[in-house]
């Protein structure tokens, strides 16, 4: 098989059409636990993570945010809160999504916002639509991520902003022992006790470690047009917010 229609499916190249399936089966596989496996195998520090995110994405009243890769809802729940104008919630899974809205009822917050089933290489918005793009830990398990920065910036008016918060490199080498621990023995572990399903978090932890790093993050930005690029590590690289504007 010629290797450009080949993709990374964690480690295991697999057919280029056939990644999303795949990626799909994962989702529909943990959603249910989704949230608890969250908690677990970052030791909670993903829920300190999405408020520092949420703070960089700084949608206000009059501001539409369009959350990607949107879950189970953390993001889009957190702006709402903190004031965010009208929230899409937007994600290729229905079973993430569902549970998504069940929460969203459950704190009371479901004005405002909209469920949308899409994947975010082809949105289904408008260009220059939205003031704010974020999305969190969902582009590592996109087949075309440089469609999705594209696309991101397509719906973005003029003076907009995307956010991405993912998995990146550690800026400490002599933890990478620690971490790769953590990442293929104890994450595998946790998810066949706790979801019954090893195999999945497996996939995970190796779109962690094939996810591209902070330069080369930075640098696809650019190549989708958007501008004033930065990016933030937190926890010592283990995740990064990247911006870029629309200008
Ligand atoms: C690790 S979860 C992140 C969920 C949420 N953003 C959070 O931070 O908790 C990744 C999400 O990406 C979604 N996803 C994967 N590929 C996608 C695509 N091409 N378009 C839209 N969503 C996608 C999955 O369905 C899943 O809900």
């Amino acid at each position: 098989m010629p290797q450009n229609d080949t993709i990374d499916f964690g480690f295991t190249p697999v057919p280029r059409a056939e990644k999303a399936g795949m990626v799909r089966q994962v989702f529909d596989s943990v959603a249910p636990r989704y949230d608890v496996m969250n908690d677990l195998m970052s030791l909670g520090l993903h829920r300190l993570w999405k408020r520092i995110f949420v703070n960089a994405i700084g949608a206000g009243p009059r501001d539409t945010l369009l959350d990607l890769a949107a879950g189970t809802g953390d993001i889009g729940f957190l702006a709402k809160e903190r004031g965010a104008g009208r929230v899409i919630l937007a994600d290729i899974n229905h079973a993430m999504l569902n549970v998504g809205q069940g929460r969203a009822l459950g704190r009371g917050l479901a004005a405002g916002l909209d469920f949308v089933c899409c994947d975010a290489e082809k949105l289904p918005f408008p260009d220059r639509s939205v003031e704010r793009v974020s999305m969190a830990f969902g582009l590592r398990n996109c087949t075309d991520k440089d469609a999705v920065l594209r696309e991101a910036r397509r719906v973005l008016r003029p003076g907009g902003r995307l956010l991405v918060l993912e998995f990146s490199r550690l800026q400490v080498a002599a933890l990478d022992p620690v971490y790769d621990a953590w990442s293929f023995k104890a994450l595998p572990a946790i998810g066949a006790r706790v979801a019954k399903d090893s195999e999945s978090y497996r996939y995970l932890a190796e779109s962690i470690r094939m996810m591209p790093d902070q330069e080369q993050l930075a640098g696809m930005f650019r190549a989708a047009g958007l501008e004033n690029v930065s990016h933030r590590n937190l926890s010592g690289g283990i995740v990064a917010i990247h911006s870029g504007w629309r200008l």
